[in-house]
């Protein structure tokens, strides 16, 4: 059985090239941008005025006039107008463009304008309040990195380049299998004897939040009907997400309908609690990747935020997020298995700190729901005082 550093590891290393497609701007946040985006025009394109004032040629100040006759007002929107006589000034909104022959702008509150004429109260300095053209960036010139994740203020500057598609790293799809013959729809009321399916409705849930294309499928334990479903669905996904079917038990058919699949165990089970019977496989082209987590609610459920998340962030070239909390309280390791044990968070002076939620092992799905994340406890013997910092794992 390997660790988890080494079962990370393993899973980080077998990344899916998944290429890229075009998706309309509005769709396009948080996803990873695969071209540069480039300034189709200098920022801002013309000398822009800052403020509402009066635009004037400075060296007519210099030389001693203060009071300018006002021969019109410029409103943002407008096309370029011209300063035709030094002794005049024009009125001009922010936002709109400095008047040829204008070099400064003063702004309203530093005037007092009477019959026409604007006064001139302050000691403005030659080229003030004046947004230069191209100061930003020059037209040509790199506005946004391919490999950025796409904020929603990066769609406001692709919008002002009149970006209306981008160009965006795919995402896998995904088919999301639940397995067993005690499962029931979510809307069936069950049988003494069974259960509702919710693991794969917390992963199908987590998967709409990341815009993730994924279908729900159910395998019973069947293992001919599990072998032919599986061989189809590894035909039309590229990543299969499985809950439970991967233990001991008998009717535990998985590692062995993956093998005469062709999937190649990269490893099965870890030392951890929870989600410790865990397979990852991937075919021999290196197209395709499974994802088999261990059916009891808490295990599925950290598997997928310990070890598909980053899989699926080293997918896209994200960097792998790492966060750290206190405890309140003391923690025991485990001798032998690394320990996910479930936190609920909170802040005390600037520090996220974590209480534990106790639960009743992987099997206790009402306790998940208490849970904020995980804090990652390393095996060991020795005891971890209260104020013991953490890697933490939201889960979310
Ligand atoms: N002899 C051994 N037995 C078990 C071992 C072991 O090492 N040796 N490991 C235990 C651990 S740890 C876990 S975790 C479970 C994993 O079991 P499986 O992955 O084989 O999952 P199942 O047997 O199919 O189901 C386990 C449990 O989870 C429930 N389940 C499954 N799918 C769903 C779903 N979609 N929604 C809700 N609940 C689900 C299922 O009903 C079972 O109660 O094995 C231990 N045993
Ligand atoms: O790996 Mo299991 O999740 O401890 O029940
Ligand atoms: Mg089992």
């Amino acid at each position: 059985m390997i660790s988890y550093e080494e079962a990370l590891g393993e899973v980080l290393d077998n990344p899916l090239e998944l290429g890229v497609e075009k998706v309309s701007l509005l769709e396009s946040h948080g996803r990873v941008l695969a071209e540069d985006i480039l300034a189709d025009r200098d920022f801002p394109p013309f000398n822009r005025s800052t403020k509402d004032g009066i635009a004037l040629d400075f060296s007519s100040y210099e030389q001693g006039r203060r009071d300018f006759k006002i021969t019109g007002v410029l409103a943002a929107g407008m096309p370029q107008q011209t300063l035709n006589d030094k002794e005049e000034c024009l009125e001009i909104m922010t936002g709109a463009v400095l008047p040829a022959k204008a070099d400064t702008i003063v702004m309203y509150e530093e005037t007092e304008i009477e019959n026409g004429i604007a006064k001139i109260l302050s000691q403005p300095k030659k080229g003030q309040n004046i947004h230069q053209k191209a100061a930003d960036i020059q037209a040509g010139e790199i506005l946004l990195k391919k490999g950025k994740t796409i904020s929603t203020s990066a769609i406001g500057v692709m919008a002002s380049v009149g970006k209306s598609y981008v160009l965006v790293k795919r995402l896998p799809k995904i088919a999301v299998i639940s397995t067993g013959n005690e499962l029931v729809e979510i809307s069936e009321t069950p049988l003494a004897h069974q259960i509702r399916k919710s693991n794969v409705i917390s992963l199908s849930a987590a998967l709409k939040s990341k815009d993730i294309e994924h279908q729900l499928l159910h395998l019973p334990d069947d293992k001919l009907a599990i072998t032919k479903e599986i061989k189809q669905i590894l035909a039309e996904f590229d990543v299969l997400m499985l809950s439970g079917g991967v233990s001991k038990g008998k009717f535990d058919y998985l590692p062995e309908v993956f093998e005469e699949l062709g999937i190649e165990k990269v490893f099965h089970k870890v030392s951890q609690r929870p989600g410790k019977p865990f397979l990852f496989g991937r075919n021999s082209e290196k197209t395709k990747v499974v994802f088999s987590f261990p059916g009891n609610p808490v295990s599925t459920y950290a598997n997928y935020h310990v070890y598909f998340l980053p899989w699926l962030n080293r997918s896209l070239g994200i960097p792998l997020p790492s966060e750290k909390v206190v405890v309140t309280e003391e923690v025991v390791p485990h001798e032998f298995l690394t320990l996910f044990l479930q936190v609920k968070i909170s802040w005390n002076e600037n520090q996220l700190q974590a209480t534990l939620v106790k639960g009743n092992g992987s099997g206790d799905l009402v306790s998940l729901a208490l849970a904020d994340g995980f804090i990652k406890v390393p095996k060991g013997t020795t005891t971890f005082e209260p104020g013991s910092q953490f890697e933490y794992i939201p889960a979310k």
